[in-house]
This record gives structure tokens, C-alpha cells and sequence, in this order.
């Protein structure tokens, strides 16, 4: 298994933060294009000297997860065999990820993270980090994010992985060789999650019911932007990996339930939640701030945006983040 990953500021032995991306993001969590990095950061101005997460003080590292496809070991990877896994990649959970993290740390020689922080499926990884080793995680940001993965969660990815799985050009997960890959699957997929990723109030007040000139509904053609700009980035078997990792997620399981999970945890703790969010809404932040011991009350993000207002409110985001590394 290989993990890519990318530092900012300096070890010093005890002050190292991780980061948690998203289901979609990367290990390039601040900072322009450039070799290796063909997207720009997915929370510019929240890493940096001076910036809330404060490289002057912070060592800050960010992990690509395990299955996806921007660095790390996923499905498109080559296999012992000298072959893309495809198919055969194995079915992997949130904790398969977070193991595969932990192993990245004792590589690092940290022992303990001052911070993990991480929105959505990055706020599972952190979640799983503070209950499975609770000693090595001092302070925990939870954002936008729940201790399991709902009903409504896996309905929805469930529609997402079957836009995939029936392209005729996804080939059983074996599409590496051929001319052309579920491309089509993997757009309506992302145009699927699009939506639910975004506010009601929000389309209305920036889409409406506006017709463009090339006859197609605003609304349309803003979800196929988002869905062609997803394939152009993002392996589908990687999609159907890691949104099958996040139906796996129950802090709960094999653990004696959610609550006893969540008495594990021994770090100080942020839990928000963004006002609009429809698919990880605030109830189920309000069960983490009400589980984890040192948590105080859940801080609510107010956004027009969704579940990606995690993504785009970054001066609150970040200011809740400053104020637990305070
Ligand atoms: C920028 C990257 O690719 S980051 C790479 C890593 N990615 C991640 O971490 C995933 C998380 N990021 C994301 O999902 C996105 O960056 C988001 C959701 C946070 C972006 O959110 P916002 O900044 O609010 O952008 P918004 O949803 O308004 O979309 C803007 C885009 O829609 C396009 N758009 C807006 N209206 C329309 C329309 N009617 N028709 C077609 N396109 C439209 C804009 O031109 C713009 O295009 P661009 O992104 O190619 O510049
Ligand atoms: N827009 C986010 C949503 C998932 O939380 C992503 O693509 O990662």
C-alpha cells in the first residue's frame, strides 16, 4: 500500500495536526496548481502562516485516503500482478483508512496528533482516529459529519453506485483497458450527490427557473458542469470504494454501541454542523457534541450552501478551528 501525502510547516516533535479531505478531495489541502497537485486546494486560506491552522506553530499533514485516486493505493493501482486491481480491489471501511493513517504517522514518528480535523467523510476518519487510539489524538474537529451512516446517506449513495455499475461501459470494475470507461455513470453519479450537497433556498435563489440560451435549465446545466468536471478527476471504481467505505461507517459497530464508542474518546472537541444541510443535518452532530465527553455545545455553520458549506465558509470554519487550537 502506498499513501501520498503533503506537509506544511515544521516537526518539532509534538505539534503535528492532521487533516481529513472529503470524499472527493485530496491530500492538497492549501496551495495553487502545480506538479502533482492538478487542482487547487480544497480549503485555500485556512492552512498557512498566520492562517487558523497556523504553520508557524502547527506541523500540518494531510493523507490521500485509501482507495481513492490521487496518490494512494485504490482500484486504478497497479496490482502484484502488474495489472490495475479493477474488480479485485478489496471491499474496505473507514477503519481500513484510518489503519492505513496510522500506519503513516508511526512512519512520520508521531506519536500523537495535537488535531485531527476533517468535514463529511474526512469527519469519519477523525472520528475513527480519536475512538480507535484515543491517546494519540489530543484536540478533534468534527464538521458536517455523523457517528453512522444514515438511511437517507445510503439511499442516496446507493443511487449514486448504481448510476455507475449499469454504465455498459463499467465492465464488471475491469474498464482499465478498454477505450472508454463508465464515464457517463460517474457524471450522473456526481450530479446525484450535487444536488443533495447543495441547499433547497440555494438553487432556488441562484438557478430559479432560468432558461439558458442553449435552451437548457440553469439548474441543468450547473450539475453537468459538476458532474464533467468530476470524471475529468476521479476514478468511478474509486467512487464506488469510498462511498461504499462511508455506507460501512457505525462508530458503534463491534463496539458495544454508538454511545459506548463515543465514551472512548478522550479529546477536547469541537462538533459543528451547517444549518442547511440536508444530508448530514444537524441532529446528527448533536448526537456526537452529546456522546464525546469533552465536546460543549455543537457550533452551527450558517451557510446557504448545504453540506458543502463545510467546503466554502471557510472564515467560520476556520475560526472554530483557531479557537480549538488556541
Ligand atoms: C476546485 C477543485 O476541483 S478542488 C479539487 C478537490 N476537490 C474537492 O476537495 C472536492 C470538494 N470541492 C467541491 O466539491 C467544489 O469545489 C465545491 C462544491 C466546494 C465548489 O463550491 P462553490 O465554490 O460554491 O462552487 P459552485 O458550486 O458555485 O460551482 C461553481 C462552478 O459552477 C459553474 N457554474 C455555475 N453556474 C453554471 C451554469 N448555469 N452552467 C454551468 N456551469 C455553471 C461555474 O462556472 C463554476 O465553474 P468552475 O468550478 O469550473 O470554476
Ligand atoms: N463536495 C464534497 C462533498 C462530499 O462531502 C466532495 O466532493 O468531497
Amino acid at each position: 500500500m502506498r499513501v501520498a501525502y503533503e506537509t506544511w510547516g515544521t516537526f518539532t516533535g509534538d505539534n503535528a495536526v492532521l487533516v481529513e479531505h472529503a470524499l472527493t478531495g485530496d491530500s492538497h489541502v492549501v496551495g495553487p496548481v502545480g506538479p502533482g497537485h492538478p487542482s487547487p486546494g480544497w480549503w485555500d486560506g485556512l492552512v498557512g502562516p498566520g492562517l487558523a491552522i497556523d504553520t508557524d506553530r502547527w506541523f500540518v499533514v494531510a493523507t490521500n485516503i485509501l482507495g481513492g485516486c490521487q496518490g494512494t493505493t485504490g482500484p486504478a493501482s497497479t496490482s502484484p500482478d502488474g495489472t490495475p486491481w479493477g474488480s479485485r480491489f478489496p471491499a474496505i471501511t473507514v477503519r481500513d483508512q484510518v489503519t492505513a493513517e496510522i500506519a503513516v504517522a508511526d512512519a512520520l514518528g508521531i506519536d500523537r496528533w495535537q488535531a485531527v480535523i476533517g468535514g463529511s467523510a474526512g469527519g469519519m476518519r477523525a472520528l475513527e482516529w480519536a475512538i480507535t487510539v484515543p491517546d494519540r489524538v489530543v484536540r478533534l474537529f468534527l464538521l458536517a459529519t455523523s457517528p453512522w451512516a444514515s438511511a437517507e446517506q445510503i439511499a442516496g449513495s446507493s443511487n449514486q453506485q448504481l448510476a455507475i455499475t449499469s454504465d455498459p461501459h463499467f465492465h464488471g470494475g475491469d474498464y482499465y483497458d478498454q477505450a472508454q470507461g463508465p464515464a457517463a455513470g460517474l457524471e450522473l453519479a456526481r450530479r446525484i450527490a450535487h444536488v443533495a450537497y447543495r441547499s433547497e433556498p440555494e438553487l432556488a435563489q441562484r438557478f430559479g427557473r432560468e432558461v439558458q440560451d442553449d435552451g437548457r435549465f440553469a439548474v441543468t446545466s450547473y450539475l453537468a458542469h459538476h458532474g464533467a468536471k468530476l470524471v475529468r478527476r476521479f476514478d468511478a471504481n474509486s467512487y464506488l470504494a469510498l462511498t461504499r467505505a462511508m455506507d460501512s461507517h457505525d462508530v458503534g459497530r463491534g463496539r458495544g454501541g454508538v454511545e459506548s464508542a463515543l465514551g472512548r474518546i478522550s479529546a477536547r472537541t469541537v462538533v459543528a454542523g451547517i444549518d442547511s444541510d440536508r444530508l448530514y443535518p444537524l441532529g446528527q452532530q448533536q448526537v456526537l457534541a452529546e456522546g464525546i465527553a469533552r465536546s460543549k455545545e455543537l457550533a452551527v455553520v450558517n451557510s446557504l450552501h448545504g453540506h458543502d458549506g463545510f467546503l466554502v465558509e471557510t472564515a467560520q470554519v476556520g475560526a472554530l478551528a483557531a479557537k480549538l487550537l488556541r
